[in-house]
């Protein structure tokens, strides 16, 4: 596989630096690295007869945060097509886990795999970002496709067709000229997809992109990352709304700092699942209550 690797430790090979485009600064990606792939089970499965190569796999990934373990041992696959929900409890490392995929934490084990030629969009939880920079919201959009290392490129031709589609896709078309720092929650949640959507990423990581949205904006974007899922996107959602994870997602993943199942929605109907996965079959274990 050609592609992107963020691992743990020193590493040899040729690197060509391919770019993230994300939406808090996060545009200086890991290094890309070439690398071949043989055998099964090393990143591609056969379907049909033919090779699907996920747009993105974490193998064993561990990250350390102040001195604590916020992610251990945690793998997952996420390919073309796939909308999957990650779905777990405060704390479990639903952020870290995207932000290790983004290289803005270090991973202390295991690696993050993406084939180059897709650029990541990042839409980060909407308090993470400054909304008092005195910017339009095409402004801001068009920054999340220019903004590199801390510098402005200056927009040409396709660059203004991308910020277009992604003003078209997040629905904010009409409102393109309000200063973002105007805009109401859901608004504001909008053009931070608008902003990843303008990168044209294969792989998209959301963090929390319902949080305090209202019902129509929700079903809005239920919608649109549906459609970008059939258009071949591969999409990685964190979530607390477990309906709205329920109807969108294909896949979900749950976790609580290591992954502890993973499978179809129907998974968030499974109690004793959800119960391992928020905490309470640990903090019994710890107790002694329960048996591992
Ligand atoms: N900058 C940091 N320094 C130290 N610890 C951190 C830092 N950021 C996060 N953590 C810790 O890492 C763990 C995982 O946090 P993370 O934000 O990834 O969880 P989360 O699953 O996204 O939670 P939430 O649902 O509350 O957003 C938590 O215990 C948190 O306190």
């Amino acid at each position: 596989m050609t592609g992107t690797e963020t691992g743990s430790g020193n590493r040899t090979g040729t690197e060509t630096g391919t770019q993230i485009r994300a939406g808090t600064g996060a545009e200086n990606g890991p290094p890309a690295e070439t690398q071949t792939e043989t055998g099964p089970g090393t990143g591609s499965r056969a379907e049909t007869g033919t090779t699907i190569e996920s747009l993105l796999r974490v193998e064993s990934a561990s990250v350390t945060l102040g001195g604590r373990p916020a992610l251990e041992d945690a793998s997952l696959t996420v390919d073309p097509g796939e909308l999957v929900g990650l779905i777990g409890p405060n704390g479990a490392g639903k952020t870290t886990l995207l932000r290790a995929v983004l290289g803005l934490v270090p991973l202390a084990s295991g690696r993050v795999r993406r084939p180059s030629g897709h650029p990541v969009g990042y839409v980060p939880q909407r308090h993470e970002f400054a909304w008092d920079f005195p910017i339009d919201i095409a402004g801001s959009v068009m920054s999340g496709r220019t903004r590199s290392i801390g510098w402005l490129r200056r927009p040409r031709a396709a660059d203004r067709e991308a910020v277009d589609r992604a003003l078209e896709l997040a629905g904010l078309t009409e409102l393109r000229r309000r200063p973002i720092g105007e805009l109401s929650g859901g608004q504001r949640q909008r053009v931070l997809v608008a902003r990843a959507l303008a990168a044209e990423p294969g792989l998209l990581l959301l963090d929390e992109p319902f949080t305090g949205v209202d019902v129509p904006t929700q079903e809005h974007l239920n919608e649109l990352f549906r459609r970008l899922a059939g258009e071949g996107k591969a999409l990685l959602m964190t979530t607390h709304d477990l309906a709205a994870a329920a109807r969108t997602c294909h896949r979900v993943v749950l976790i609580n700092r290591t992954v502890v199942a993973e499978g179809g929605p129907e998974l968030l109907a499974d109690s004793e699942q959800m119960l391992r996965a928020f905490g309470l079959h640990r903090a019994a274990t710890a107790a002694g209550a329960v048996a591992a």
